[in-house]
């Protein structure tokens, strides 16, 4: 009999009635696994063991709290071969953004295990003679964590790590598409010695455990990655519920790189290609809008295609592959709808677009760059999350600012140029929550803030030591001496 995959609750793995089944999207012949469905019930004995748990792991001391983090980070590094295959098998990255991302996930934890060291308050004098005041942060209570398919356990690695870090109790509900890497991430944590409760996994659809999840009142506080329509419904029921949660969203993306006629064009082909088609292109980071200066586009638009025709698509476990699959025949129908809503809307195919047949049965897309397209064509305006591009051709860099400025998201906005007075203008004016210089859009480090602005993200930042504003609360005492 297969082994299935069971609920982490009150630190004991719990059946649940049902199960479905994890599937390679590089071969759909291979199954993964078979991971548990949680059921409302489940999830609400989740909160109930979070609940009991929080008294005694709010107060644990930074040491306990370190060697914890600290033992889940030198396993996660140890195995991150086997994760990083776990998670390519079962989202379709290649093997080496798989151990990268697995290596991610120790490295976040390390991070956060000296945070957990680092937690730090202020003393003042108050206004009043004789009185003193002491502003300390207090862990934010229960926190739901509701994650997305594309990175499997960095995603959740950044969210559960703060929290554990800050004194806060988890319940999880990774993205059912891919619960392999976030149930390998919970089962470390576990073994690295958490009190029983503190940290519980609830994996399952959305619409049953992600749904009942908002809507329990013993939950603090939210945060989620995943679409915007999704993180809207989310910040609604956050606010809807009474107490009212905090919440925390990041969301989609269609982030601009500018290229202008000044730049390296080795250096911009690489962000290019890179930024917007590899991780096949799923990432909220990915370079989905090129928008460059007339001077350098047509011989930009070569070095891209030459680029682009040595990129192999295939078996995301296989050696030599630069891009694996498309993570889901859904995810691929809407890749395919927006290559034709780009050709109807008058955009030029200039590269690829084609469904590829490889030695097994998998979501294999070419990577798609159109060119001879505006700002205002729906490609250019909403988030695909697959590898799909579109150029967008300006005359200066004023222009180039503006079209990039000229969207509902601002997660990350890039810029390849040799003026350091672009660079410099565009790092201040770029309406994004990050700006890379002569560097794709998508990639970041761990140890510092993660997070966009407009419809791309609400509430605190992610990561870096910046992750306490969402998983801390801050009170401020007075003392008459
Ligand atoms: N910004 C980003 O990083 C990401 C953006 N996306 C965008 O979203 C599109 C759709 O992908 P999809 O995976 O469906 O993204 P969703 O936003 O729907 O899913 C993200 C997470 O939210 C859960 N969820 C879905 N509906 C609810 C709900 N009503 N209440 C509580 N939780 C819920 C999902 O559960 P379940 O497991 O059932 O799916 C999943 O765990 C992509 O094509 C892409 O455009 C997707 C992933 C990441
Ligand atoms: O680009 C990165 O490194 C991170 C991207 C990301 O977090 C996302 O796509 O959800």
């Amino acid at each position: 009999m297969t082994e299935i995959f069971k609920n982490l609750i009150a630190g004991e793995w719990a059946a649940s009635g049902n199960a479905s089944r994890n599937i390679n999207p590089s071969n759909t012949n291979d199954v993964v696994g078979e991971y548990a469905q949680g059921s409302v019930d489940q999830l609400n004995d989740a909160v109930a063991a979070a609940k009991a748990a929080f008294p005694a792991w709010s107060r644990s001391s930074p040491q306990e709290r370190y060697e914890i983090l600290k033992k889940a980070s030198d396993e996660i590094l140890a195995r991150k071969e086997e994760l990083g295959k776990l998670l390519s098998r079962e989202e379709g990255k290649t093997l080496a953004e798989g151990i990268g991302e697995a290596g991610r996930a120790g490295q976040v934890m390390a991070f956060f295990a000296g945070e957990a060291l680092r937690l730090s308050g202020e003393m003042l004098p108050s206004v009043r003679p004789g009185v003193g005041v002491e502003i300390t942060r207090e862990p934010v209570g229960i926190v739901g964590m509701i994650t997305p398919w594309n990175f499997p356990i960095a995603i959740p690695a950044w969210k559960i790590a703060p929290a554990l870090a800050h004194g806060n109790c988890v319940v999880i509900k990774p993205a059912d598409l891919v619960p392999g890497s976030a149930w390998a991430l919970v089962d470390i944590l576990q073994r690295a010695g958490l009190p029983k409760g503190v940290l519980n996994l609830v994996m399952g659809r959305g619409s049953v455990v992600g749904q009942a999840l908002l809507q329990h009142k013993d939950v603090h506080a939210i945060s989620f990655t995943g679409s915007v329509a999704t993180g809207r419904k989310i910040a609604e029921a956050c606010i809807a519920s009474s107490p009212m949660k905090k919440v925390q969203l990041e969301m989609g993306g269609k982030n601009p790189l500018v290229v202008l006629d000044d730049a390296d064009l080795k250096t911009a082909v690489e962000a290019a290609v890179t930024g917007a088609f590899f991780s096949t292109g799923q990432r909220c980071t990915a370079s989905s809008r090129l928008i460059v200066q007339a001077g350098i586009h047509d011989r930009f638009v070569e070095a891209c295609i030459e680029r682009l025709k040595g990129v192999v698509v295939d078996d995301a476990l296989k050696s030599g592959t630069h891009i694996g699959p498309v993570v889901d025949q859904s995810q691929l129908d809407q890749d395919l709808k927006y290559i034709q809503i780009a050709k109807d809307e008058g955009g030029k195919l200039a590269f690829g677009g084609e469904l590829l047949k490889r030695e097994t049965p998998g979501f294999y897309l070419q990577p798609a760059l159109f060119t001879e397209t505006t700002n205002s064509m729906r490609i250019s305006r909403e988030e695909v999350f697959g590898p799909v591009a579109n150029i967008i051709r300006v005359k200066d860099y004023e222009e180039a600012l503006a079209v990039a400025n000229d969207t509902e998201f601002g997660l990350s906005s890039g810029i390849c140029t040799t003026s350091l007075k672009h660079a410099t203008h565009f790092k201040r004016n770029a309406e994004a929550g990050m700006v890379m210089v002569n560097l794709a859009t998508a990639g970041v480090d761990y140890h510092v803030p993660f997070g966009g602005r407009k419809g791309s993200s609400y509430g605190p930042r992610e990561q870096g030591a910046y992750a306490k504003e969402f998983y801390t609360t801050v009170k401020t005492a007075y003392t008459l001496a």
